[in-house]
């Protein structure tokens, strides 16, 4: 069975789009997993499906999965993504899509431009979710971590004046911290000035990617809370940089940075497992 599919990225967080808002595909775990594998299927970071919207005002439910076929409630730069796909297909310039996460509204700045309200943070231990109460701002792991939701589980370090550190190094023992009974993204932070600062993410289910939307969103509010940065702040990640607002007014994570759409592809789903 060929099935048609979109590879885009965002800044170099890649991903495979595959459409079944008019039929199923059998889109297992397992199936997912061996198309996102970098050597034997068409390898991405995050797996897109696009499903029929079924809440009031939404133009497309989205559902994000990780290389390794774990679901996801958010993908920030998949939602960019997704929005620019719908423009491409004579969309509007104010794309609402639906996730587990909740509507998000998008906004086409331009052709490969795209904001999105990622919406509210969510800041409370059972939100992350951790294991036990504990404030967020500060989780007792080496490190002086904080923690805060995008729609999926985020923690941060703050590098400070340390040369960029390896995620793979600590990434993958942090990412299965007994406090995460979620798992977690794990974003290692060096500010740079009160409107920039420099990432770097281990991804729960991924590994190290170029960019992280979400992890990009929840370090501002982190560094935010911290006293850190100002509310509108630059991040500077390996494929390129995102501009994130927290305003104030609403409580409302924005999210502007490009979506780009690599190639279209067909793909014979026989020769993976169901
Ligand atoms: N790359 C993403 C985040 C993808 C999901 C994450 N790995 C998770 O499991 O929560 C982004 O741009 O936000």
């Amino acid at each position: 069975m060929m099935i048609p599919f979109y590879k885009m990225h965002g800044l170099g967080n890649d991903f495979v789009v595959m459409d079944e808002r008019t039929e199923r595909f059998g889109l297992t775990p397992a199936r997912i997993a061996a198309l996102s594998d970098r050597h034997r299927g068409i390898g991405c970071d995050q797996f897109v499906v696009l499903r029929p919207a079924c809440q009031a005002g939404a133009d497309v439910f989205v559902r994000f999965f990780n290389a390794d076929g774990s679901e996801s409630g958010a993908c920030g730069n998949a939602s960019r993504c997704v929005a620019d796909l719908l423009r491409q297909q004579g969309g509007g310039a104010s794309p609402v899509l639906q996730t587990q996460a909740g509507l998000l509204s998008a906004r086409i700045d331009a052709p490969g431009e795209v904001t999105v309200d990622m919406g509210p943070p969510a800041l409370g231990w059972r939100d992350v979710p951790l294991a036990r109460e504990i404030d967020t701002l500060h989780l007792p792991i080496d490190g002086d971590p904080a923690a805060a939701s995008m729609g999926n589980p985020h923690v941060t370090f703050f590098m400070a004046d340390q040369p960029d550190l390896d995620p793979r190094a600590a990434g993958p023992a942090l990412e299965r911290h007994p406090l995460f009974p979620e798992r977690a993204n794990v974003g290692f932070a060096r500010i740079l000035s009160r409107a920039s600062l420099r990432l770097r993410v281990w991804e729960r289910g991924s590994g190290l990617t170029l960019a992280c939307g979400s992890g990009a969103c929840a370090t501002v509010v982190n560094a935010v809370r911290r006293g850190l940065v100002d509310r509108t702040c630059r991040v500077d990640m390996d494929g390129g940089s995102l501009t994130i607002t927290w305003r104030a007014a609403d409580d409302h994570v924005l999210m502007t940075g490009p979506a780009a759409t690599s190639f279209v592809g067909t793909v014979d789903l026989d020769g993976y497992p169901s």
